[in-house]
């Protein structure tokens, strides 16, 4: 099979690797040249996978039309914030009846769309089935060394999702099939703005108690979001929502729970991301998941939160304050 995986970061490179380690011929696209002629010449991602061998049957392409020529199965593995312009520049090199699986987790600044409403915003409707997503709690630096990893991909079309399942599936990585797109979406967009106020409560001091409540009513907020676009609410304790809720708040590899710690040390937004040099999605989604709740009505205090110290200058402390002296209420 042929596949090519626009994004080379990170999670690109991860799964550009994976897939090129079952023998299928892999291409990868990005906008930054000197990271394809790394992947190209060393077989090496330093820039964003430092240390990781790459298999030497993974090619690099800067000309996306040429990395796309032939595809069979087409990855989306840049941020959420360049899903739209990506997939408009290779949307004419992309044949009918190829499935396209998005694994950014993101909601659109301003239109508030998923990345898969972006998708069926600028694909010709025959091609809306084939779109597919991939989420749930996978650090590429882990399927990058080849540890055990479960992930869900969600499809309108269950032929699709089994497809994608199977073109994934390896003795190490482990892909579930859903028919909700919507709930892994959500899910896996929302948890990176629960794990930013995790990573302030960390960097705080707090302990297993303020962790374990960040995670039960970050779950909480993200369900009725998710199933106030239609998600089923199962969807949200499965891999795409608590899995990857759990993995995110919790572990030190995650981007977006360092954005927190080093909020909680007073460093703003910025510069954190600055230092990381990579995205923390988080940071644009409190902005767009809390408009999106906004819109819809729905009530997000952690998310309100996290968007207030972003965004409205407020200190982590006050938003804490803020959070914690609420209107008490029944839990559910
Ligand atoms: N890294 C992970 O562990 C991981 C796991 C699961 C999902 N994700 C998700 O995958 C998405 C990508 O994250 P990442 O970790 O690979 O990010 P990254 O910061 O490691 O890499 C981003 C890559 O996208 C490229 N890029 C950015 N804008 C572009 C544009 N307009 N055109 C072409 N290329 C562009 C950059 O050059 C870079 O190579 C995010 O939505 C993230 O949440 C990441
Ligand atoms: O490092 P983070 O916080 O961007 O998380 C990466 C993945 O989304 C984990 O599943």
């Amino acid at each position: 099979m042929r596949c090519t995986v626009l994004g080379a970061g990170s999670w690109g490179t991860a799964l550009a690797s994976l897939l090129a380690g079952k023998g299928y011929t892999v291409t990868s696209w990005d906008k930054d040249h000197a990271v394809l002629d790394d992947i190209a010449r060393n077989h090496r991602n330093e820039r964003y996978l430092p240390g990781a061998p790459l298999p030497a049957t993974l090619h690099a392409n800067p000309d996306a039309a040429k990395a796309l020529e032939g595809a069979e199965l087409v990855v989306l593995a840049v941020p959420s914030h360049a899903i739209r312009p990506v997939i408009i520049e290779a949307k004419r090199h992309i044949h009918a009846g190829t499935p396209v699986v998005c694994v950014a987790k993101g909601i659109e600044l301003d239109t508030l769309m998923t990345m898969s409403e972006v998708l069926e915003d600028v694909l010709p409707v025959p091609l809306h089935p084939y779109v597919a997503v991939l989420s749930g709690p996978s650090f590429a630096k882990e399927v990058a060394k080849g540890l055990p990893t479960a992930v869900t991909v969600a499809a309108r079309w269950e032929r699709i999702a089994k497809q994608v399942q199977d073109a994934f599936h390896t003795k190490m990585f482990r892909p579930y099939t859903s028919g909700d797109v919507v709930g892994v979406e959500i899910g896996g967009c929302v948890k990176n703005v629960v794990a930013i106020a995790a990573g302030i409560s960390d960097g705080f001091g707090f302990g297993a108690n303020s962790l374990a409540a960040l995670i039960t009513r970050g779950l909480a907020e993200i369900s009725r979001l998710a199933v106030r676009k239609g998600a089923n609410p199962l969807t949200l304790s499965g891999l795409a929502g608590l899995g990857d809720l759990v993995l995110t708040c919790s572990s030190d590899l995650s981007r977006n729970r360092t954005v927190g710690r080093g909020l909680a040390q007073g460093k703003s937004a910025d510069e954190i991301q600055r230092e990381l040099g990579q995205v923390a999605e988080g940071v644009r989604n409190a902005k767009s998941a809390r408009d999106l709740a906004r819109r819809l009505g729905v009530e997000m205090p952690i998310t309100e939160s996290v968007y207030r110290v972003l965004y409205e200058n407020v200190s982590p402390r006050e938003a804490l304050t803020q959070l914690m002296m609420r209107e008490t209420k029944p839990e559910i």
